[in-house]
C-alpha cells in the first residue's frame, strides 16, 4: 500500500513520518518549496522533543517527497484551514487545491481521507464533489471519510501513538478502509461517527469546549481581581469537587486552533452566541495583562518593557494568534530593532521580546540578556520551562524597575518576591 499526504505541516508530516515509521510506504507532498527543501535536508520547520529525529527516520526508510501530487492507494489531506476574518467562514481554499489534486491522480479502489479541521459538510459538500468531477463515483468507486487530528501540539508523537480516533465515512466500506488504516497506528479506540458531517462536528465541539472552558477560568480571574481572591488557589480549591473540572486563566488564548475553530460552527442563525462570548473573554486579555502592569507600574509612557515568551504557549515554537506576542504588540513594534521601538506603542513605551524556541523570522527577537537590560518591567507571554529556572537576582540586577508579571504561572512568585520585585499574576 502507498500513501499520499498532502501538506507536510505540523500535522501532515507528523502524519506521514508515523505511518512511514509503522512500515507503510509514504510520499509526502507539500506545494510550498521551502517545506520540501528543508526536509529533503533533514530539517523539519516543526520543533517539537524527538520530532526531528524521527521524521529523519522516516526520510531515511519509507518516506519519499516529492513537489507533485502522486498516484496512491490512500490520500491523506492534512492541509490548512484558516478563518477568513473578513467574511466571517472558512478560508477552504486549500482543501479545494488538494481536492483537484487528488482528483487528478485518482484511480478506482483508492482511498481519500480528510484530516484538516472544517466546517460541517465539507467533506461531502466541498470535497465529495470535487473528487467525482473525473467522473469517478464517490462511494462506488472511491472510499471517502473524514478523521479529525486531535494530537496535542508539544505531545505530538506520543498523542498520535495513543488518542482514539473519530472516523466518518461516506459508506461502510468507506468506514471500513479508514479504520483498517488507522488501527495499527494508535493504541486508542477508533469510534465511528454516522457520517463524516458528524466527525467533522465533533472535532469542532471539543475545540470549541475548550475554548469556552478558559474563557470560563479568565473571567473567574477577573472577579477574583476584584475581591482580593487567588483565583490560582481558588480554582484548585473549587476542582476538589467531584464534578468540577475547570481549567487555568491565563493572557488568553492562542495557537491554530481554538482561536479558529469554534468560528466554524457558525450557522448564521446566532446559535453561537456563548461560543463568540467566549472568544470576546479570550481575545481581551492581552489587554487585561498591560492593564495589570500599568496597575503596577503607573504610565508605561517612556518604559521598557521586556516580554519573555512570545509563542501561543509553552514549550512549543508556534507563534499563531499568540496572547504573548499580542501583549508585545500592544507595546510597540515588534519587527523593527529593540530599544528604537518607541513609537505607537501602549502610551509610547517599547518593547523588547525573547523567546527561547520561537521560530518566527519576522520578529526582532533578542537575547535574554539584550531583552532584560535596563528593562522596567518584565511580562512572562509563554510557560516554556527555561523560565521557571530563572534567577530573579541576576534579572533585577540587570532591569530599571522591579515589576514582573507572570499571567501564565511559570515563575516561583514567592521567590521573586523575596528578591524584591512587585510580582502580578493571574
Ligand atoms: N497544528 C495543530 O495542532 C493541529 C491539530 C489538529 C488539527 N489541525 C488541523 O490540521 C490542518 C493542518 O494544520 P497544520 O497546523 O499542520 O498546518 P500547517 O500550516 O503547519 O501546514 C500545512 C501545510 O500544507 C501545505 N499545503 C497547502 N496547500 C497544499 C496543497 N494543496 N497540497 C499540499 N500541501 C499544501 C502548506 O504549504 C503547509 O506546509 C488544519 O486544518 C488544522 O486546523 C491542526
Ligand atoms: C480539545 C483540545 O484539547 N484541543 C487541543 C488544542 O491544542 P492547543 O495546543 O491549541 O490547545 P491548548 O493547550 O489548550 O492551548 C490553546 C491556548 O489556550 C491556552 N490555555 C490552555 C489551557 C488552559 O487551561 N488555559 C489556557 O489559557 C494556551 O496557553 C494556548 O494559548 O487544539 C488542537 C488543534 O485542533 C487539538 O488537536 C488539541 O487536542
Amino acid at each position: 500500500m502507498t500513501i499520499c499526504v498532502h501538506g507536510l505541516g505540523y500535522i501532515g508530516l507528523a502524519t506521514a513520518a508515523h505511518f512511514a515509521n509503522n512500515g507503510t510506504e509514504v510520499i509526502g507532498f507539500d506545494v510550498d518549496e521551502d517545506v520540501i527543501e528543508h526536509l529533503s535536508e533533514g530539517e523539519p520547520t516543526v520543533s517539537e522533543p524527538d520530532f526531528e529525529s524521527y521524521v529523519q527516520d522516516a526520510l531515511e526508510g519509507n518516506l519519499a517527497l516529492s513537489r507533485q501530487p502522486r498516484p496512491a492507494d490512500v490520500h491523506v489531506i492534512c492541509v490548512p484551514t484558516p478563518y477568513n476574518e473578513m467574511n466571517g467562514e472558512a478560508d477552504l481554499t486549500y482543501v479545494k487545491d488538494a481536492g483537484r489534486n487528488v482528483a487528478g491522480v485518482l484511480r478506482p479502489g483508492d482511498t481519500v481521507v480528510l484530516e484538516s479541521t472544517v466546517p460541517p459538510e465539507t467533506t461531502t459538500g466541498v470535497l465529495a464533489p470535487i473528487l467525482s468531477r473525473g467522473g469517478l463515483d464517490v462511494g462506488d468507486d472511491v472510499a471517502l471519510g473524514y478523521t479529525p487530528e486531535t494530537v496535542m501540539p508539544g505531545n505530538t508523537l506520543s498523542e498520535l501513538r495513543t488518542n482514539d480516533r473519530i472516523v466518518g465515512g461516506v459508506d461502510e466500506a468507506s468506514v471500513s478502509a479508514i479504520e483498517t488504516l488507522y488501527e495499527p497506528l494508535t493504541s486508542g479506540e477508533i469510534h465511528v461517527a454516522a457520517d463524516p458531517t458528524t466527525a467533522e462536528f465533533v472535532k469542532l465541539a471539543q475545540n470549541a469546549k475548550r475554548n469556552v472552558s478558559i474563557a470560563y477560568a479568565n473571567t473567574l480571574a477577573l472577579l477574583a481581581e476584584n475581591y482580593g481572591v487567588d483565583v490560582r488557589s481558588a480554582i484548585s480549591l473549587a476542582n476538589n469537587h467531584p464534578r468540577v473540572d475547570i481549567l487555568n486563566p491565563g493572557p488568553g488564548v492562542g495557537g491554530h486552533c481554538l482561536p479558529v475553530d469554534p468560528h466554524f460552527l457558525s450557522d448564521g442563525t446566532g446559535a453561537t452566541e456563548l461560543l463568540d462570548v467566549a472568544s470576546q473573554v479570550n481575545d481581551r486579555m492581552p489587554e487585561h495583562v498591560i492593564r495589570m502592569l500599568e496597575d503596577a507600574v503607573g504610565t508605561l509612557h517612556g518604559k521598557t518593557v521586556a516580554v519573555l515568551g512570545i509563542t501561543y504557549k509553552g514549550n512549543v515554537s508556534d507563534t499563531r494568534n499568540s496572547p504573548g506576542l499580542e501583549v508585545a504588540n500592544l507595546l510597540g513594534d515588534v519587527t523593527t530593532e529593540a530599544r528604537t521601538a518607541v513609537d505607537g506603542g501602549w502610551g509610547e513605551s517599547s518593547v523588547t521580546i525573547h523567546d527561547p524556541r520561537a521560530t518566527d523570522s519576522r520578529l526582532q527577537l533578542v537575547s535574554l540578556e539584550a531583552a532584560i537590560d535596563g528593562a522596567y518591567a518584565v511580562i512572562f507571554g509563554a510557560a516554556h520551562e527555561e523560565f521557571a529556572d530563572l534567577d530573579p537576582e541576576a534579572i533585577g540586577s540587570k532591569m530599571s524597575g522591579r515589576t514582573v508579571v507572570d499571567p501564565v504561572d511559570v515563575i516561583d512568585a514567592e521567590r521573586w518576591t523575596d528578591y524584591g520585585f512587585d510580582v502580578r499574576t493571574i
